[in-house]
């Protein structure tokens, strides 16, 4: 079965693209057929952090109606499956973003993971992203800006029916910050799944257009992504991807017969 996550924040800046991108590589390391969509249509950049150059088709046509989502997926580190999204104005205002479902269905056999990548705000691209999936991770700094904005968007999705699935703290530093991990956890009503910290290898890898996982896999920020992805599939935490990666017979066993690990 396909598992569904929009990453979402409501404040623009807070790592979604980040987030989206090093988890969708993570799980793509670990074996798992995993798919990330950039749903920031109208400021999209998913596409560029993980490397891609030429996309011809991207999200906003098979939003559009004018391609199929197979047509806009790219192949990014690990063979992760990269749905760009375009860079043109006009792309933007002729997607339509009820169409999501839709691209949604179209992806449930072929992929383990999907990962949405929300747009900041609450405009109708940013709350579509919201409805879709099986849950929302939200991705909060340690300021209390950041906080309010994911308090909104937590209220949002649960408004409509969604669900909050937990939050990411990232950029967290060393120095006492505004909030702390209790207080984001009491304001918000969800766990902290895991934090990632202010690390200068993830704008580095960000300039040279790759994950820091691949960029540099020993950082903090990596361990901290390894993690999550872990925790996502059901792995020990500690386990390293080669020890875990299912090979072509386990692969081919839980396509056949469905068997979760
Ligand atoms: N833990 C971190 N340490 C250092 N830099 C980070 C960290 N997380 C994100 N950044 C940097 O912060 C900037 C914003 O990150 P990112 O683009 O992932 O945010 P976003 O929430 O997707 O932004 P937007 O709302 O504009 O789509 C990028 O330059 C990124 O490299």
């Amino acid at each position: 079965m396909i598992r569904a996550y929009t990453i979402a924040s409501g404040k623009g800046g807070t790592g979604k693209t980040t987030v989206t991108a090093n988890l969708g590589t993570a799980l793509a390391q670990y074996g798992r057929e995993t798919c990330v969509v950039d749903t920031d249509m109208g400021m999209a950049n998913l596409g560029l952090v993980l490397g891609l150059t030429e996309t011809p088709v991207t999200l906003h046509e098979v939003l559009a109606g004018k391609a199929s989502i197979q047509d806009a997926m790219y192949e990014g580190p690990y063979g992760l499956k990269i749905v760009p999204s375009g860079l043109s104005l006009q792309g933007f205002q002729n997607a339509d973003p009820q169409k999501l479902k839709d691209v949604m269905c179209d992806l449930t056999d072929a992929c383990d993971f999907l990962f949405f990548d929300a747009p900041a705000g609450i405009g109708a691209d940013g709350v579509i992203p919201l409805t879709v999936a099986d849950e929302v991770l939200l991705v909060v700094n340690p300021e209390i800006s950041s906080l309010v904005d994911a308090l909104k968007i937590k209220i949002l999705t649960e408004m409509i029916d969604g669900a909050v699935g937990g939050a990411i703290l990232n950029r967290a530093t060393l120095e006492n910050s505004d909030v702390s991990r209790g207080k984001i956890e009491k304001t918000l009503g969800v766990s902290i799944i895991d934090t990632i910290p202010e690390d200068v290898n993830i704008r580095r890898a960000a300039a040279a257009r790759t994950p820091v996982i691949v960029g540099s896999p020993g950082s903090e920020s990596s361990k901290a992504f390894r993690r999550i992805a872990a925790r996502l599939v059901g792995f020990p935490a500690e386990e390293e991807p080669e020890k875990v990666q299912e090979g072509f017979i386990e692969r081919l066993a839980r396509a056949l017969f469905r068997r979760e690990t």
